[in-house]
């Protein structure tokens, strides 16, 4: 998987050269590239915004120059011809990137973010390479505004980047992750001393009862689910739930 990140402050995804995401790109599973905005301006103060047209406070980042740069970066080609090409636009106005977005973007062949500042990024951005055909996404990655898009960026790649295959060690880890398949939020875990500050493991989990442990996983997984996070319980298809569960 190829992925862009086009921002004006390029030092903000030094965080990708760590961890599991920099050891990605040091075996090749992932072809990370980030790029400085500034590159595709044309004047010597390297001008990349103006004031917002009909007023207002701040300044609003200009569409030509965006739009040399990620033609640039979409490999110059018309957008549409490229399939599996997603264009993201990090944004407090989009909509709120899931788990599932986090698997749908993980099968896509380039990412490429387009990091906003100031005010944002001049709408007729999004929608001239959403007219060219390209797959653009206005994502969100919660309910707050930030200084930029470049945060974003980083959670969203790092939510993508753990999915590709070959990039965690073990696939099952992220089987019972909190959002997976099941639709429920993780169960507690526990590790040695067996004892710490007073505190013991629950039993069950030195039991080495296989049926007993996954039974007892399970019921906090969905304890923790109904207590934090009713919308989800909510939304589960109806054939998750078995007698045993609904009875909790
Ligand atoms: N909430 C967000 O994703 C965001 C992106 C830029 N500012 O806020």
């Amino acid at each position: 998987m190829r992925i862009d990140v086009v921002t004006i402050f390029p030092d903000y995804l030094a965080a990708l050269d760590l961890s599991l995401v920099g050891k990605a790109r040091q075996r090749g599973l992932l072809d990370l590239r980030v790029h400085d905005l500034r590159d595709w301006t044309t004047d010597r103060h390297r001008t990349v915004d103006d004031t917002p047209f009909g007023g207002g406070a701040g300044m609003v980042m200009r569409p030509d120059v965006w739009g040399t740069a990620l033609d640039d970066v979409l490999g110059g080609e018309p957008a549409a011809a490229s399939p599996g090409r997603i264009l993201i636009l990090p944004t407090p106005s989009g909509e709120v990137f899931t788990q599932r977005h986090a698997e749908e973007l993980a099968g896509a062949g380039q990412l490429v973010f387009a990091c906003g500042r100031y005010e944002g990024i001049d709408a007729r951005v999004a929608g001239h390479y959403r007219d060219a055909g390209l797959d653009v996404r206005e994502l969100s990655i919660g309910d707050y505004v930030l200084n930029g898009g470049e945060v974003a960026a980083l959670v969203m790649i790092e939510a993508v980047a753990r999915l590709v295959p070959g990039m965690v060690g073990n696939p099952e880890s992220l089987v019972e992750e909190s959002h997976g398949a099941a639709g429920l939020l993780e169960y507690p875990v526990y590790t040695k001393p067996p004892e710490w500050h007073g505190r013991g493991i629950p039993e069950v989990l030195l039991s080495g009862h296989h049926a007993r442990i996954e039974r007892w996983r399970r019921d906090e997984a969905l304890r923790r689910t109904a207590a934090r996070r009713p919308d989800m319980i909510a939304g589960l298809d109806g054939t998750v739930l078995d007698k045993h569960d609904r009875a909790l």
